[in-house]
This record gives C-alpha cells, sequence and structure tokens, in this order.
C-alpha cells in the first residue's frame, strides 16, 4: 500500500491574527516542523503541499525534506485547498491513500502519522485520529444554553486524515457548496455515507489557531528536547 501525505498550508490565520505556517516556533518555521514529522514517518512515501509555492519550495529544500513533490494554490476554504491539492495529486493511483493534514498541526509524530497510516487497510473509508473530549460541551442559542451533550458520545477530532484517492477524487468533485459545508474532510466522506474510523489521537498534536497556542507548542516541544536529551545521555 502506498501513502502519500497532502499538508495544507493555505489559511490566512484570522484566528492568529497573521498567517501562522511560517512563524518561528523555537528556531524553525511551523510548516517545517510539520514536514520533518512526515519526512520522518517510514509510510509516508511523496508530501504534496498547499499554500506559498515559492517559499514551501525553498523550505523543503533547504531542509532535505525529499519526499517533497509539489505545491497547489490556495483554495477559498480548507476544502477547496484539499480540492487544489489532489488535482496536483493527479498521477496518484486511485488505491493510493492519502493522509490530509493541517500544516498548523505543527508537534503531529512519525508515530501518530504510522498509527493512522496502518488502520487503513481494515476496511473502512476514512481513518482520523480523535480524543475524547473533557470539557462537558453544550450547545447554546446566543446566551442561553440550549442543553448538554452526552459527553462519553463526543470526540475531538485531529488530523492526519486518511482516504484512498480514488474516493476522494469522488468526493471533492462535488459543489463547491458541499465542499464549503465541511471543517474536516472526514465529515465530507460521512455526508457521502462513507464509513469513518478513529484511532487514538495525540494530546500534544495541537491546532495552532490562535496566540496562547504558540506558547503551549513551544512549551511541548521544549519538553520533548529536554526529553530527548536525557535519553540520548542515559544511552551513552
Ligand atoms: N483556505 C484554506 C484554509 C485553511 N487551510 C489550512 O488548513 C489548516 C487548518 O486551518 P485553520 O486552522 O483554520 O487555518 P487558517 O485558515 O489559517 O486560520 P483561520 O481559520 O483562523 O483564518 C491550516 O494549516 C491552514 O493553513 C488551507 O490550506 N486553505
Ligand atoms: C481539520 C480539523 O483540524 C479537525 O479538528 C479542524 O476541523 C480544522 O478546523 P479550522 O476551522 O480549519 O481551524
Amino acid at each position: 500500500m502506498t501513502v502519500v501525505a497532502l499538508v495544507l498550508a493555505g489559511g490566512i490565520g484570522s484566528r492568529m491574527g497573521r498567517p501562522k505556517q511560517f512563524l518561528d516556533l523555537l528556531g524553525k518555521p511551523v510548516l517545517l516542523h510539520t514536514l520533518q514529522a512526515f519526512q520522518r514517518a517510514p509510510e509516508v512515501a511523496r508530501i504534496y503541499a498547499v499554500g506559498d509555492a515559492r517559499r514551501i519550495e525553498l523550505l523543503a529544500e533547504e531542509h532535505a525534506i525529499d519526499k517533497y513533490v509539489g505545491c497547489a494554490a490556495p483554495g477559498e476554504s480548507r476544502s477547496h485547498s484539499t480540492r487544489n491539492g489532489l488535482d496536483l495529486m493527479r498521477s496518484e493511483r486511485e488505491g493510493t491513500v492519502a493522509l490530509i493534514h493541517d500544516g498548523c498541526r505543527c508537534l503531529v509524530t512519525p508515530e501518530l502519522i504510522g498509527r493512522v497510516a496502518g488502520a487503513t487497510g481494515d476496511g473502512a473509508d476514512g481513518v482520523i485520529p480523535a480524543l475524547p473530549v473533557s470539557d462537558t460541551i453544550k450547545v447554546a442559542s446566543g446566551e442561553s444554553v440550549e442543553k448538554t451533550l452526552d459527553r462519553s458520545l463526543l470526540r475531538a477530532v485531529q488530523t492526519p486524515q486518511a482516504f484512498r484517492m480514488g474516493l476522494l477524487r469522488q468526493i471533492f468533485s462535488s459543489s463547491e457548496e458541499f465542499l464549503a459545508s465541511a471543517t474536516d474532510d472526514a465529515s465530507l466522506v460521512e455526508k457521502s455515507g462513507g464509513e469513518v474510523r478513529i484511532v487514538l489521537g495525540e494530546r500534544t498534536n495541537i491546532k495552532l489557531t490562535s496566540p496562547e497556542d504558540l506558547v503551549l507548542a513551544e512549551a511541548i516541544l521544549l519538553a520533548r528536547n529536554r526529553k530527548g536529551h536525557h535519553a540520548r545521555r542515559a544511552a551513552l
């Protein structure tokens, strides 16, 4: 089974107050952290991206991301960017598995990428990482609470999300309106009647959305670096 990655980095970062894909995170652009995780994941054969082609190509070249193939232009919404990415991936076979990932989930690990890729052979139409939610979630109408949802049924969904190229091509040829209705790729598969399976996500696989997330991401990376440092010393 061939597995390829599609990294979406074409957003404008309105909640962050600036585009976030090239912000510095502990000395490296956010997107480089992401690309390096896919470069290190042995399951991934090729990496495609969506975003600023010139800057992403340079990043890949300067940092030996040799799985990098090319970059498509951003679309109006996340789903439109996915569609543009799929157009670029036209030489991939129908049976190839595409891992679609938010470029701004830059703390994704090769282990999580492997877990998602590894679950794709089990017969479902899609595989997504997710976590049980730890807050109580309520449905609100303005400032009034309408109801409280049963938390045991809820999952917070992450990326990468895995699907076969053939299915993605079918679904992403749907109307503009249908594409615009989704905040992730799996929901389009669900709405089309497909079965989507869940594997365990990672608490540290956060999405950089607002400025506070940068502080959290930096703390996670520092903790990882410290752990790596101790492991290297122990191995001596
Ligand atoms: N038209 C878009 C919108 C989003 N994305 C990408 O999809 C991921 C998740 O989107 P989000 O966190 O919403 O990023 P932004 O769209 O940049 O942020 P905002 O919604 O706050 O404007 C990001 O890596 C973003 O770059 C994209 O490629 N094309
Ligand atoms: C795809 C996603 O990261 C899953 O949690 C999320 O839906 C992206 O949402 P956003 O509105 O583009 O931030």
